[in-house]
């Protein structure tokens, strides 16, 4: 037999330079349990590499207190620790990435069920210029037990008509049967980068850092 020479293989590599309005976008979903540190660890992304945040949860609640028309309902779902129409969180999150001077973004509490997976990338490319889908360059994954993150909630002190323990075990339900899945839907395409979010915040950070080395800004 003479000698095999492996032809090269080539992958196709999915696009995560996105087009949103003109521009080049990175975007990272941030997904976790209730209570597993994502808003926390998102504001210290901010600070080290210049992303910016949008909290689905934060923009949903910002709309409540707007007064806007569906301001009830999404108190409402809120309240029962239900995932609001995607039609609604996507518009919120698209009018904020539309309106950012930044090219980098942590959707944090984003895509939480098929529903708003399917919906993102479909949106998407209606609106964008160059017709392309935004796929996530990757997903952070924060990962820890529910005993933990009731102990959390029950200390964040923020007000929240969610933290309480009859909508928290409402919120760690729903996040087993819709968020999980989208979770393994990434996992599955290799993009999920999972942290061991029942650390100190400090020891959490040191991981994510390591991931968002790449990012790192341009020095002045
Ligand atoms: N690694 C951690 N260890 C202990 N407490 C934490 C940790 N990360 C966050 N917290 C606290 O837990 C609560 C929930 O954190 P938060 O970042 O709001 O979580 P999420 O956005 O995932 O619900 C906050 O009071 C926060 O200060
Ligand atoms: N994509 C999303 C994100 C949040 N939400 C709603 O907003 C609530 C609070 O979300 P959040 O991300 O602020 O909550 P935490 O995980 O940060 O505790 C959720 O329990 C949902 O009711 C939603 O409907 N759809
Ligand atoms: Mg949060």
């Amino acid at each position: 037999m003479g000698t095999v020479v492996d032809a090269p293989v080539v992958v196709a590599e999915e696009v995560t330079e996105n087009m949103l309005g003109g521009k080049k976008v990175t975007v990272v979903f941030v997904l976790g349990g209730p209570g597993s540190g994502k808003g926390t660890q998102c504001a210290n992304i901010v600070e080290h590499f210049g992303f910016t945040h949008l909290s689905a949860g934060d923009l949903l609640r910002a709309e409540i207190k707007s007064g806007s028309e569906n301001g009830t309902m999404i108190e409402n779902m809120i309240k029962e620790g239900k995932i609001v129409p995607s039609e609604v969180t996507i518009k919120l999150l698209q009018d904020a990435m539309i309106k950012s001077e930044n090219d980098k973004f942590l959707i944090d509490g984003f895509p939480r069920n098929e529903e708003n997976r399917a919906a993102f990338e479909n949106v998407t490319i209606s609106f964008s210029l160059f017709q392309t889908k935004i796929s996530p360059a990757f997903v952070l994954f924060f990962d820890c037990s529910e005993e933990e993150m009731e102990r959390r909630l029950l200390g964040r002190n923020q007000g929240r008509v969610d933290d309480n323990i009859e909508t928290i075990k409402k919120r760690f339900k729903t996040f087993v049967e819709s968020s999980l899945p989208v979770i393994e839907h990434y996992s599955s395409k290799d993009k999920v980068k999972k942290i061991d979010a029942a650390k100190p915040i400090l020891e959490v950070f040191e991981d994510v850092k390591a991931i968002f080395a790449p990012y790192v800004p341009k020095a002045e």
